[in-house]
């Protein structure tokens, strides 16, 4: 005991001695250098500032007074979780550290600029001749760099998690997605940044990017400004329908959410506004002088900041951080991390998700409301001012920005309890937790069959389904999931120019319900009250499932709606989701429109005559070339999105490769992927094919008649089944067979160990174990001596 004593005593001093002597170093360090206070106050004002803002200015934009304006519909839309939040606070005041820094004008530690320095190696793509600055390292010291990195709390969401090494977590995905693959473990997580196909092109090389500096020339022209594009795409006609039902829409915002979500960067730096002035023409936006645009967060240790965190071989451009888990596991009823799950799950039920406490319809539950009050959601303009109803909550920030959407939430939400209630029934013995994790796998299931079975192969064709995803030939933990930042920011958002802007609400014939008229798109952003006060889920399913996905004609591929009503609550300013996808995919450096076809072994355009040969509508390539003057300047979103159709699909080439791709490594690089190996047993994956959207419809509202497949347009009533004829699983094939366990060690009649063993029970079994020096003989219930029997050998 003694010993011990004097060993913690010992430790005790050496830890104060290393402690205080760290301490003694890092003021040494601040204070030395700062004689002139220039470091200090530097990094006290980036705080400040980063504190500031996200105390109140975010926190003002989301909980204004009055009806919310489209910016604040979109901040609250994309308002991170607090461990979210953390995260990027701690890049925040990272970024805002250096950036303090290297305006601050600090004289005294200042060198001589390197004209051909290191930004200037960086800067050589595209600006060689631009000089940048100072470089930060040669001014401040190691010792100071690490202590930035450590006091804004990025280090620590720098190291790799921890992975439970138990048979829960080896069953189960983590709620993070971490640890899905053992030796890559932040692979796919929440919160980690998106993956890079191809290396980013900022302006600096660094994090500024295109087009922020209007004098920056790109194959001898300036870039257009974004709110100069929906001139390309946007139109105000009648609808084309086309052959897939609208439903399509949403398993495609399903995926989406599954996938990304982009962090508020705070409204601090003065590239908030980068090109977004609106030009004197501009009526719609007449009155600002610039539409808002945050950037997307940036993640620990890359940007301006990763020169912290390595020598310059290794500079780490701007990477955007992902809220959501990579992997489609219905990260978008769950959550994505711990705190949001606990926010969802019912923890005193057996295993369900919490529900809607005050409405039901008919009977059935509805999304509990956000925690976040008062939300911005819009209210019934006839109800009384107490008579709130808040935006919804789901396991994504997004649930209520469309009404069809949050239908489509709800439906999972019931589906998920359903699924609880059977399983309940079946396997009595299952604890909570059992029931809720089993509910939770067949959820995750259910959305990687529907995705990749029902609804990628509609959207990118047969063909390029064959030669980009093909058949499953079981895990490969050499492939990365992680979503990739074109895929998000660029090829995902075909799904834009799909969006009817009529919402139908259609009666049990399926017909037009003069109670229930159709209404607008911007009728129903953020309108959660429509679907509580206005018949609930079922009209506005049926709908999805007889109104036509919109037909994308090149010269009509965005509605109005969505150009220049989006968010529109009220007559407090808009948005523009043609030019908000042009800026983010600008913000998060992506490479221009040839880049990526290279990269997809896509022969590259140079001139008009090229686009033409894959863009046959000629006025369209007309106003592209007017824009953008070179194929190659031309944004990777508009590019992509303007491409004729390959057959059957609902996408050109381009857009075909990447979101081909990037669902391969969605599914070959999950571990818990439903056909994988001891995921699921035989008999389960059979039941678990049997499923479909048109049956998670039938089990969950009150609608007796569906398509077969739900996406496949159909007219009422010839193309529909009843939901008596719907193929649907068995969930008794999730029957555990429960057998009490007999303590076989109890039997004193015939005990299963002779007396020199110790008997031990085990589920459904014993073992005899012996103890140093004997072993178990070959009966495997008595001991013998080890030494007698090597003497006797
Ligand atoms: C009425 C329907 C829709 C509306 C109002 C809508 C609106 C938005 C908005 C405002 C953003 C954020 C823009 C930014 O600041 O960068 C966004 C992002 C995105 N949208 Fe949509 N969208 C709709 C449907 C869809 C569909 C059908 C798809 C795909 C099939 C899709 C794919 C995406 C993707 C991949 C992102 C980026 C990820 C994210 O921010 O979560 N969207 N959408």
């Amino acid at each position: 005991m003694k010993v011990f004593i004097i060993l913690g005593i010992s430790a005790a001093i050496a830890f104060t001695a290393v402690f205080f002597s760290f301490l003694q170093k890092g003021k040494d360090v601040l204070f030395e250098e700062s004689e002139d206070n220039c470091i200090t106050e530097a990094i006290q004002k980036a705080y400040n500032m980063v504190d500031y803002a996200t105390k109140y200015a975010l926190k003002r934009n989301i909980q204004g007074k009055g009806i919310a304006s489209p910016t604040s519909l979109l901040a609250f839309s994309k308002f991170p979780e607090q461990e979210s939040q953390d995260i990027s606070q701690a890049a925040e005041r990272m970024e805002m550290s250096i950036q303090v820094l290297k305006q601050k004008v600090c004289q005294k530690h200042k060198r001589s600029l390197h004209p051909t320095g290191k930004y200037g190696i960086l800067a050589s793509k595209p600006f060689t001749n631009r000089v940048l600055g100072f470089f930060l390292t040669d001014l401040l010291s190691a010792d100071l760099l690490t202590m930035i990195a450590n006091i804004s709390g990025c280090l620590a969401y720098m190291l790799p998690p921890k992975c439970p090494n138990n048979c829960l977590a080896n069953k189960y995905q983590l709620i993070t997605g971490a640890c899905n693959n053992r030796e890559h473990t932040r692979w796919g997580a929440s919160n980690t940044a998106l993956a890079r196909w191809l290396p980013p092109t900022y302006e600096d090389g660094l994090s500024q990017p295109r087009g922020w500096d209007s004098s920056a020339q790109y194959n001898g022209v300036q870039l257009p400004q974004p709110l100069k594009v929906p001139y390309c795409v946007k139109y105000s006609k009648e609808e084309l329908g086309e052959e897939l039902a609208f439903i399509t829409v949403y398993p495609g915002f399903r995926v989406l959410s599954d996938c990304e979500k982009f962090y508020l960067t705070l409204k601090l730096r003065k590239y908030m506004f980068f090109f977004t002035q609106v030009t004197t023409n501009d009526t719609l936006f007449k009155g600002m002088d610039c539409l808002p645009f945050y950037r997307s967060s940036p993640t620990c240790g890359t940007g301006d900041h990763s020169i912290l965190f390595g020598n310059l071989s290794a500079l780490n451009p701007r990477q955007q951080i992902n809220g959501l888990t990579s992997f489609l596991d219905a990260s978008t009823v769950y959550g994505s991390t711990s705190t949001v799950e606990s926010k969802l799950r019912n923890l005193t039920s057996e295993g369900l998700l919490r529900v809607n406490s005050k409405y039901h319809d008919n009977g059935r539950e509805y999304l509990p409301f956000t925690d976040r009050v008062p939300s911005p959601c819009a209210q019934d303009s006839n109800a009384s001012e107490d008579e709130r109803i808040e935006c919804f909550m789901a396991g994504d920030s997004r649930s209520s920005e469309v009404t069809s959407l949050t239908a489509m939430h709800t439906l999972w939400l019931r589906e998920h309890n359903r699924l609880a209630w059977a399983l309940k029934a079946i396997n009595s013995h299952w604890s909570a937790e059992t029931i809720y994790q089993e509910a939770r796998k067949i959820v995750g299931a259910l959305h990687q069959i529907i995705t990749l079975r029902d609804y990628i192969p509609k959207i990118i064709g047969s063909d390029a389904f064959n030669q980009y995803i093909g058949l499953y030939k079981g895990y490969d933990p050499t492939v990365n999931p992680t979503v990739s930042n074109v895929f998000a920011t660029a090829a995902f958002r075909f799904g834009h120019a799909t969006i009817q802007p009529i919402v139908r609400r259609l009666n049990a014939q399926y017909l037009d319900d003069p109670e229930l008229p159709s209404l607008h798109l911007h009728e129903v952003f953020f309108s959660p009250w429509r679907l509580i006060k206005e018949g609930g889920l079922d009209p506005l399913i049926r709908g999805l499932l007889v109104q036509s996905a919109k037909l994308q004609v090149q010269d009509q591929l965005m509605n109005e709606e969505l150009t220049d009503k989006l968010f529109v609550l009220s007559n407090n300013g808009s948005l523009d989701l043609a030019s908000l996808n042009l800026q983010r995919g600008r913000d998060h450096g992506l490479p221009g429109y040839n880049d990526w076809r290279e990269f997809c072994g896509l022969p590259k355009l140079e001139t008009q005559t090229d686009l033409n040969t894959i863009i046959t509508n000629q006025k369209v390539t007309e106003k592209i070339m007017e824009l953008y003057h070179n194929p190659s300047n031309i944004d990777v979103w508009l590019g992509g999105l303007v491409e004729d159709f390959l057959p059957g699909a609902r996408t050109g080439p381009l857009f075909a490769c990447l979101i081909g791709k990037q669902m391969k490594a969605l599914r070959d690089g999950d571990r818990f992927w439903w056909e994988n190996d001891n995921v699921f047993s035989e008999a389960q994956k059979n039941e678990l094919k049997r499923h479909s959207l048109s049956r998670v419809i039938c089990d969950n509202t009150g609608i007796s008649d569906v398509p077969v497949d739900a996406f496949q347009l159909g007219k009422f009533p010839q193309d529909f089944k009843h939901c008596s004829n719907i193929d649907g699983m068995n969930l008794e094939a999730w029957k555990e067979i429960y057998q009490e366990d007999i303590n076989e060690c109890e039997n004193e009649i015939n005990p299963p160990c002779s007396l020199t063993a110790k008997c031990i029970n085990t589920k459904g079994s014993y073992k005899c174990l012996c103890t140093e020096p004997y072993k178990l003989a070959e009966d495997g219930r008595t001991c013998i001596d080890t030494a007698q029997e090597s003497a006797v050998h």
